[in-house]
């Protein structure tokens, strides 16, 4: 049996009054890359966020290395293994590049330590030239690159990525993709979510469609690609 990392059994969460997630059902395996996409508004990050720890699901279990997590806090879900890079990144503005790397750095849940400060300046040779700037200092794809680099350096076995690319200069962009084969390639797990399909696609091996809460495609990225129907009726691409 395949080594299951994440695994989110009949997720009901609601907001208040609204019902976003409706019965859903989720697993990461190891060393698989996941796409999660849907339109604007059908639950994804709401998704991620019931995974994490940080909202609470009002029914359904998740499960992360073999732990039930509902109702711990996201912190000990990172501790469990779980690196999450929100929408919207999240570094500390007031500190350096560096100070917000080497902050983050520990060893993973196996003992772990293939992400160092240094290997990830080698990934990320645009942090290098920034070390002793700030985090308000730095564009917004530079930005998107120190909260991956700071995931990195916590030797993650899961690395969630939000809008991974929302918002940035195709040039970086590419350079977020070129990182998440990397990652994939280097045996950490990945939850992506992003608007670009096709490069979603080109990095993933599975692909989960939600639609107002419910899961309704799950297949390989070449099945999704050979689908075109599925892309428009579901992403309106
Ligand atoms: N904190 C909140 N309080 C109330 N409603 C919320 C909250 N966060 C999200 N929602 C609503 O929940 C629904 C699902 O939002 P969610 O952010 O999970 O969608 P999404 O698929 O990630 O889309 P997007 O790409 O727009 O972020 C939306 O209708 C959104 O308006």
């Amino acid at each position: 049996m395949a080594d299951r990392l994440i695994s989110a059994r009949g997720l009901q969460t609601y907001y208040g009054a609204s019902h976003i997630l409706r019965g859903v059902d989720f697993h990461v395996d190891r060393g698989e890359t996941i796409g999660l996409m849907g339109r604007n508004g059908m639950g994804k990050s709401t998704l991620l966020k019931s995974l994490m720890g940080l909202v609470r699901p009002r029914a359904g279990t998740v499960e992360v290395m073999g732990r039930a997590t509902v109702g711990r806090p996201s912190y000990e879900v990172a501790q469990l293994g779980v690196a999450y890079v929100p929408e919207g990144r999240g570094i500390f503005g007031n500190l350096s590049v560096k100070e917000n790397l080497v902050m983050a750095a520990r060893p993973g849940t196996r003992g772990q330590r293939d992400w160092t400060y240094e290997r990830v300046l080698e990934t990320f040779p645009r942090l290098r030239e920034r070390l002793g700037h700030g985090g308000q200092q730095l564009s917004g794809g530079e930005q998107q690159m120190l909260t991956i680099g700071r995931a990195l350096m916590t030797n993650p076995d899961v690395l969630i990525l939000d809008e991974a690319t929302e918002g940035l200069a195709p040039l970086i962009a590419r350079e977020i993709w070129r990182i998440c084969a990397l990652v994939r390639e280097s045996g950490i797990s990945s939850v992506i979510v992003d608007k670009a399909w096709r490069h979603v696609t080109q990095v993933t091996d599975r692909n989960v469609i939600l639609v107002k809460g419910e899961v309704v495609y799950e297949g390989s990225s070449a099945e999704l690609r050979a689908r075109p129907e599925l892309l428009e009726q579901h992403l309106g691409v």
